[in-house]
């Protein structure tokens, strides 16, 4: 089968970054370049354009300041032909389209990309939410099903959270009736896809020279059998709190590094360590899911000082039909070399004269 490969990325309005097309070859691609120059931007827009995902808090912040909509496409090589990916985001509102036909954002090729940032030691040291998220966003990925069961348990989970919480307590069996079908769904989905991401987060850890076993466990309020007895249980509670307080919008996904949890005993290096293995699982997991390597967007590859981390990531950025990669540095054997200043990338012979860096002999 033939690789997936993002050939062109176009951006308007986005962040910093200048309105350009860039084409960009199979291999790795390095991008280089001062602090600010827009590294971090580029490849946001490059996975929001390929798979509809963001994590920014608002989507106006996408938007360059001073304007109203931002736009993003990706031209993506798969299955042997072009498909053309646009995402438009503006306060509060998308339009995402596939070859020009208007699509929801769900539709969008999910497998196609993961993206590995410095932050990603947040998995570690943030809270259960975090986790949660990254859990449910891979497997929304590997599963439509489980991202529309998700969705519906979230909006049920609300409504019953508004209903404990405005006193109407009578209409709470029918939400309890959605929560149980859907939150059951949802445990054992992520049960299955833990116990497969917990061989290869370990697996991967090793690889990367840990000496110590990296453990996932799924920790759960309730269980599918539970669940409905324990809504009951805990009725005066969650009348007290206004708020569901068990099921899986509740659950973490616990992360021990040996014989402790590594939220609270990893060092800032282990947990650098765990984060890639988390995220080097996520690609594992994608691939056997989608059967190709999904593209591998590498931010800030230069923060990565540790030697051993930084082969991991050279071997992985070369094991994947497409990566992109960038860092205040050149990345070794890049197919593409361009290098970043104030929103603009192009290759170093491009940049004119007096914008260069100059040579300095002594
Ligand atoms: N909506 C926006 N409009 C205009 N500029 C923005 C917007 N959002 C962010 N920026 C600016 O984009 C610039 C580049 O940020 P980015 O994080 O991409 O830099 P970077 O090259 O990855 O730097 P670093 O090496 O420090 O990570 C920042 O100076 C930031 O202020």
């Amino acid at each position: 089968m033939a690789p997936v490969l993002l050939t062109a990325l176009s951006t308007l309005n986005y962040r910093n970054l200048e309105a350009a097309t860039l084409s960009f070859p199979a291999g790795v691609s390095g991008i280089w370049g001062a602090n600010g120059a827009g590294k971090t931007n580029l490849l946001e827009a490059a996975y929001l354009a390929l798979t509809g995902l963001t994590d920014a808090p608002r989507l106006e912040v996408l938007v360059r300041a001073g304007e109203r909509e931002a736009y993003v496409r990706a031209d993506l090589f798969q299955g042997g032909s072009l498909s053309v990916m646009e995402t438009g985001v503006g306060r509060g509102r998308r339009t995402t389209k596939v070859d020009g036909v208007r699509v929801r954002g769900q539709e969008l090729p999910r497998g196609s990309a993961v993206w590995i940032r410095p932050e990603d030691s947040e998995l570690v040291y943030g809270g259960p939410a975090l986790r949660r998220h990254f859990l449910d966003a891979l497997l929304s990925r590997l599963s439509p099903r489980h991202a529309q069961m998700l969705t519906r348990y979230e909006r049920s989970v609300a409504q019953r959270n508004a209903a404990l919480k405005s006193g109407e307590n009578w209409g709470l069996g029918v939400f309890d009736e959605n929560l149980v079908t859907l939150g059951s769904e949802i445990m054992l989905l992520r049960r299955r896809a833990v116990s497969r991401m917990s061989e290869l987060a370990a697996e991967n850890n090793a690889a990367l020279g840990s000496q110590k076993f990296l453990g996932l466990e799924l920790v759960e309020t309730t269980t599918p059998e539970s669940f409905r007895h324990d809504l009951t249980r805990r009725r005066g509670e969650e009348i007290s709190r206004g708020a569901t307080v068990v099921g899986p919008h509740r659950d973490d996904l616990k992360l021990t590094l040996g014989d402790f949890p590594a939220a609270d005993y990893a060092s800032r290096g282990e947990a650098r360590t765990i984060a890639l293995a988390l995220r080097k699982a996520e690609l594992d997991l994608l691939r056997e899911r989608y059967a190709e390597p999904p593209i591998l967007l590498i931010d800030d590859f230069s923060a990565e000082l540790d030697p051993q981390r930084r082969q991991f990531l050279l071997e992985l950025a070369a094991s994947v039909p497409q990566a992109i990669v960038t860092g205040t540095e050149a990345f070794p054997g890049s197919a593409l070399e361009l290098r970043a200043s104030a929103g603009r990338f192009l290759p170093e012979l491009e940049w004119p004269e007096h914008l260069q860096v100059q040579s300095v002999t002594t």
